[in-house]
């Protein structure tokens, strides 16, 4: 199943790196280097760490930039004592377009599972933010070949209750853990295999026009050498980016994909 109008969504999540400064010093960067043609390509967006939201709300509207940004994680409250968390309505006061839901590293270090995810997914449409959920699996699933199962089953978790009206809505990021970091980035054919059952899986949830309307993004050590080759699977629509989100000449080169050869 595949659909080419999916604008490819392109996403940086800087994980717990630069601080509110070197946040807006990046944010510059990126704003200097994208054109409009960029960004009639591809959509552009940052996910910073919390105490860069601001700094970056400030810049973006300021300068009208027209790239977008999020957080990377959400409270599954809206309010109330929960201590070192934060809310949907304070992402939503700094208008914050995404939130990344359930990443390995939230599973891994801070025990979020699919019942945690499944929550803070339902706080995001609550707050009218986008959440990006995260899936994918680890390197003994990925042996034993169950990584289409294991991911879908993570799906399965996080969208349970969520209506269609919000669903339609979701991006969702395939990013096998033993990919994430380490360098090793997947095949375009490990990427296909598994952003394609995601999305068959969404039809059988909701309805074909529903899957062929949501972004599955790929994400695991992407950057500008090996983009070009995994974005030209058809049910892959852009990439979430660790590390190279963080270096703006590899970032911008992955945004123009399209202006590399598939190696
Ligand atoms: O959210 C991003 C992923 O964890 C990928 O990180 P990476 O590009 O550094 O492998």
């Amino acid at each position: 199943m595949s659909e080419t109008t999916r604008t490819p969504l392109m996403a940086g999540n800087w994980k717990m790196n630069l601080n509110h400064l070197e946040a807006i010093a990046h944010v510059q960067k990126l704003a200097f280097a994208l054109t409009d043609k960029d960004y009639e390509a591809v959509e552009v967006a940052v996910l910073p760490p919390f105490t860069d939201l601001r700094s970056v709300q400030t810049l973006v509207d300021g300068d009208k930039l027209k790239i977008r940004y999020g957080a990377q994680d959400i409270s599954a409250h809206d309010s109330g004592a929960y201590t070192g968390d934060i809310s949907g309505p304070m992402l939503a006061k700094l208008k914050c377009t995404y939130v990344a839901i359930g990443h390995s590293e939230r599973r891994q270090y801070h025990g979020e599972d699919d019942q945690v995810v499944n929550v803070k997914v339902k706080a995001a449409f609550r707050n009218g933010i986008v959440p990006i959920l995260c899936v994918g699996e680890g390197l003994d699933v990925r042996k034993a070949g169950e990584q289409v199962p294991f991911t879908l089953a993570q799906v399965d978790g996080a969208l349970a209750g969520i209506p269609a009206s919000d669903a339609e809505q979701i991006v969702i990021a395939y990013e096998p853990v033993w990919a994430i970091g380490t360098g090793e980035v997947a095949t375009p054919e490990d990427a296909q295999e598994v952003c394609g059952a995601i999305r068959a899986r969404l039809a059988e949830l909701y309805d074909a026009d529903l899957a062929n309307k949501v972004r599955v993004l790929y994400g695991g050590s992407c950057k500008s050498s090996n983009a070009p080759g995994i974005m030209a699977k058809p049910d892959v629509d852009g990439a979430l980016i660790g590390g190279a989100a963080l270096d703006a000449e590899d970032f911008v080169k992955i945004v123009r994909f399209r202006d590399q050869a598939v190696g």
